[in-house]
């Protein structure tokens, strides 16, 4: 379980975010919506430990979350792909920090899930941008994470490569389910996918359960959900 405890953020004289604490199961996925600006890949990035925090803690399992104990698997919203090495070696990076064997049939079936398989020598430069994103969830599952932060990891894609993406993005999270926050403009892919969601707002915060998580999105219940999402999220409710 990861446990936020009375978080608050500042840059320069900004509060960011102010006393927020939530918690979430392992697991699970927990999406992250909000305005632009709110503070979503802050708070992520707080938790992958590449970011300062002014006040409270952040724990896993009942201890203070220490990232070279805990494996954390982050897809930027930028990708945060190197460009002076290979696909490949953006890649498996992750394994060699750590000095973990790369797990090869594994390995192969992200690349062939992703189908990403036939860039691995190719340079982030010569990808388009939906491909640089699936290379940089590639390099964020490679590790099979205890927990992985995905900011945005499809924002690239058209509409019905963001369908496919989503769907082997739940498959691949389905083999091993590790604990998830997924950061997403797109209400209807946070109601879909995620079992939990954060509400980020000004000076405040709601977490709400997903209870139309695997309904279609025709059915009442769904509708009536993303029609209070929305009313969350301008703050009127
Ligand atoms: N290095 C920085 N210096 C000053 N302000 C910053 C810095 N990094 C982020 N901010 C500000 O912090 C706020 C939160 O940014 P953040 O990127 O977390 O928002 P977000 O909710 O993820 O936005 P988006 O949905 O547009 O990606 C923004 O107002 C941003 O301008």
């Amino acid at each position: 379980m990861l446990t936020i405890k009375k978080l608050s953020i500042q840059i320069e004289n900004n509060i960011i975010l102010d006393d927020l604490s939530f918690s979430i199961e392992d697991n699970s996925i927990t999406s992250i919506i909000g305005y632009s600006g709110i503070g979503k890949s802050t708070l992520v990035k707080a938790i992958a430990g590449i970011h300062h925090f002014s006040a409270g803690a952040i724990f896993y399992n009942n201890e203070l979350l220490n990232n070279t104990k805990v494996n954390i698997g982050y897809a930027f919203q930028d990708y945060g792909l190197y460009p002076w090495y290979s696909v490949k070696k953006n890649i498996v990076l992750p394994l060699q920090i750590k000095k973990i064997a790369i797990d090869q049939a594994f390995y192969r079936s992200i690349l062939i899930q992703l189908g990403i398989d036939h860039l691995i020598d190719r340079y982030p430069s010569a990808l388009s941008g939906g491909e640089k994103q699936r290379v940089a969830l590639a390099r964020a599952i490679i590790l099979k994470p205890q927990i992985l932060l995905l900011d945005e990891p499809f924002s690239a894609l058209d509409t019905i490569n963001r369908t496919k993406a989503r769907d082997l993005f739940l498959k691949i999270w389905d083999e091993y389910r590790p604990l998830c926050i997924f950061v997403t403009h797109d209400i209807d892919e946070a109601l879909l996918i995620s079992h939990k969601i954060l509400i980020l707002r000004d000076n405040s915060y709601i977490q709400i359960d997903n209870a139309v998580r695997g309904k279609l999105k025709y059915d009442p219940e769904y509708v009536n959900m993303l029609h209070s999402l929305q009313e969350m999220i301008a703050g009127s409710n």
